[in-house]
């Protein structure tokens, strides 16, 4: 299990980095083998940053990042960290930056040939790249010994996932993988995505877009502002969105016969008519506390302030 405790990540920030910006703020969450956990928020949330310290290119200020038990901020030393990017990888939005472009593109898995099977055959080894290409439904022929420039941003895209499968990872960070992606690429990768969690891996989905975490998540975390304000099974989050921030979130989906300040409106008089309380609403000048409240069994929500604006 990918398990996130308490996860807190502060950057310097200003010319001589003297000052402090707080990008994620006591996240805790998992992603456990075959599960697609969707961490969804606006642009500057903290989406990647999360990412980014699973992948260990970012470091943990607060709290801690296990991998199946092992802390990630513990590895150190060569072997340590080439034993956890055998189980733990990271595809990225935009593939040509993966690639060095003086390299032909299947370098990627000659890299990884040369690290981590030095013993597999040559002709053993191509049996097992056209397997992997097969699965990500790329034809060798269209792909192998062609510089990244020569290649598509789907192709590209594709072949890293195939990189992940040739060293059989078992978790997955794919931060906004679909975002660069034309519409019927979208569906193949969406589709691959889904062939992999089948085959046991956990993935770490990044993205903005609501429908894309609905459509392939089992577990929705929302971030806003680098906190964690709503998570749970996908199909509770959406269907009963309880922070004000979801709810503006899913609101703010384009409804094509409506004007965004109808939709505003809307959920306004919805909550200023809304009587009901709950454990998860505070007082007024009650802290937010960062343990999230149950809703429900698999469902959990950041207490708030009621008709508080986000
Ligand atoms: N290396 C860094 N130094 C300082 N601030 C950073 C750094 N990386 C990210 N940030 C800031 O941290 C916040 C969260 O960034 P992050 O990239 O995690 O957001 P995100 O939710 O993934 O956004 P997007 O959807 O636009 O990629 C942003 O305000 C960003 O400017």
């Amino acid at each position: 299990m990918l398990k996130f405790d308490r996860v807190t990540k502060v950057y310097k920030v200003g010319a001589f980095g003297g000052g402090e910006f707080t990008a994620v703020r006591d996240a805790s969450f998992e992603v456990r083998p075959g599960e697609v956990v969707s961490l969804i928020g606006e642009s500057g949330s903290g989406k990647s940053t999360l990412g980014k310290m699973a992948l260990r290119i970012a470091s943990v200020s607060k709290g801690k990042i296990t991998c199946d038990g092992i802390d990630v901020s513990t590895l150190r030393g060569h072997r340590a960290l080439k034993d956890y990017y055998r189980k733990v990888q990271g595809v990225f939005q935009d593939p040509f930056s993966s690639y060095n472009p003086i390299f032909k593109a299947d370098r990627v898995f000659s890299m990884i040939r040369e690290e981590y099977y030095p013993e597999v055959s040559q002709s053993e080894w191509q049996d097992r790249v056209a397997e992997a290409l097969k699965v990500v439904r790329l034809d060798p022929n269209q792909v192998l010994g062609k510089y990244p420039h020569q290649l598509s941003g789907g192709q590209l895209q594709r072949m890293l996932l195939a990189r992940a499968l040739l060293l059989d990872i078992d978790y997955l960070v794919a931060d906004e993988v679909i975002s660069m992606l034309d519409a019927s690429t979208r569906i193949d990768v969406l589709n691959l995505l889904a062939d992999l969690k089948a085959r046991g891996m956990g993935i770490l989905f990044v993205t903005h877009d609501l429908a894309l975490g609905n459509y392939i998540s089992d577990q929705t975390v929302i971030l806003y502002k680098g906190e964690i304000v709503e998570r749970g099974v996908t199909e509770k989050v959406f269907s009963d969105p309880r922070h004000p921030y979801t709810k503006k979130l899913f609101a703010s989906v384009p409804q094509f016969h409506k004007k965004w300040e109808e939709v505003e409106a809307e959920l306004r008089a919805k909550e200023a008519a809304d009587t009901s309380t709950h454990p998860y609403h505070l007082e007024e000048g009650q802290e937010v506390p960062s343990e999230l409240v149950q809703v429900s069994e698999g469902h959990y929500v950041q207490p708030f302030h009621r008709r508080a604006a986000v």
